[in-house]
């Protein structure tokens, strides 16, 4: 895919759940070559978004476009595998007996588990370089149940890669790790923010401090609609935040980092 082909396109996008208006009006698009995070209060919309970019809902009305294809006139089945996903939902999916090696490698066939599926060397090969390249190469054998948070985020991601997908949504992939796992967790995603070759990032967080230093836009979400959203500098402010979480804040950009504290 060229670089700056757009990978989501959302317009006029509502969604509606038991009477509760989650997502009202969004318009958002992502380019390719464009790292984004998503920021906002509790209960913002947030998840429903990604879900949405996931393929994993539907709007109740507007149009949501996947990598050129229209939500509702695409089978998502054929979406699913071009787009990598790490959220709780899938972590809480995967059985805790199920090796870490095979947490990434059964994504190439869109499975949670092993069952009887084959696998291609270079399956194997991926999967393995994968985790390498998340440095829990050593864990590949150990039992996803036992590994730590930051651990299994780690194999999360490595998951979400598996299928070398256009489009590769986190939600809150720091969420739980100290400050050790944290601040290395945001190294590796700084790496793959730089990778020309790395898809298109969404990244959900709760956190300024968590936004990798290579990403490039923002978009702030307050009970459903969109506060602002566009290059990280112009969407990223006091301004923008004080208004999503209905209190003053600062915001403070350490070169490539970001700190937030009420003013
Ligand atoms: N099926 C549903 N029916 C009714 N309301 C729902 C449903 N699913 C989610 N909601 C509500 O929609 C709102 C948005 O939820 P969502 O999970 O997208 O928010 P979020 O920004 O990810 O929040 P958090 O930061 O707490 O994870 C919340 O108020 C939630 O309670």
């Amino acid at each position: 895919m060229a670089q700056s082909e757009r990978v989501l396109d959302l317009s006029g996008v509502t969604v509606r759940r038991g009477g509760n208006q989650l997502l009202d009006g969004v318009d958002w698009h992502v380019d390719a070559d464009q790292r984004w995070v998503i920021l906002g209060p509790n209960g913002a919309g947030k998840t429903t978004l990604l879900n949405l970019a996931a393929a994993r809902n539907h709007p109740t009305s507007g149009v949501v476009e996947i990598l050129g294809e229209r939500l509702g006139r695409i089978d998502v089945f054929e979406l699913r595998p071009r787009i990598g996903l790490s959220t709780t939902a899938v972590a809480d999916s995967i059985p805790n007996d199920e090796k870490a090696f095979d947490v990434v490698r059964t994504a190439a066939w869109g499975r949670m588990g092993r069952w009887r599926e084959e696998y291609d060397p270079q399956d194997d090969e991926r999967a393995a370089s994968l985790l390498r390249w998340l440095g829990v190469a050593q864990l590949a054998d150990r039992l996803f149940g036992t590994l730590s948070e930051g651990e299994r985020k780690r194999v999360l991601i490595a998951r979400a890669l598996m299928t070398d997908p256009e489009l590769l949504l986190l939600d809150e992939p720091a969420a739980g790790l100290d400050l050790g796992a944290r601040e290395a967790l945001v190294a590796t995603l700084a790496g793959l923010a730089r990778d020309a070759a790395a898809p298109a990032l969404v990244l959900v967080t709760h956190h300024v401090e968590e936004i990798p230093p290579g990403f490039t836009h923002a978009l702030v979400l307050s009970a459903g609609g969109v506060i602002a959203a566009g290059p990280i500098a112009e969407a990223l402010t006091s301004e923008t935040l004080s208004k999503a979480f209905g209190l003053p804040l600062t915001l403070t950009a350490n070169g490539s980092r970001f700190t937030a504290t009420a003013a």
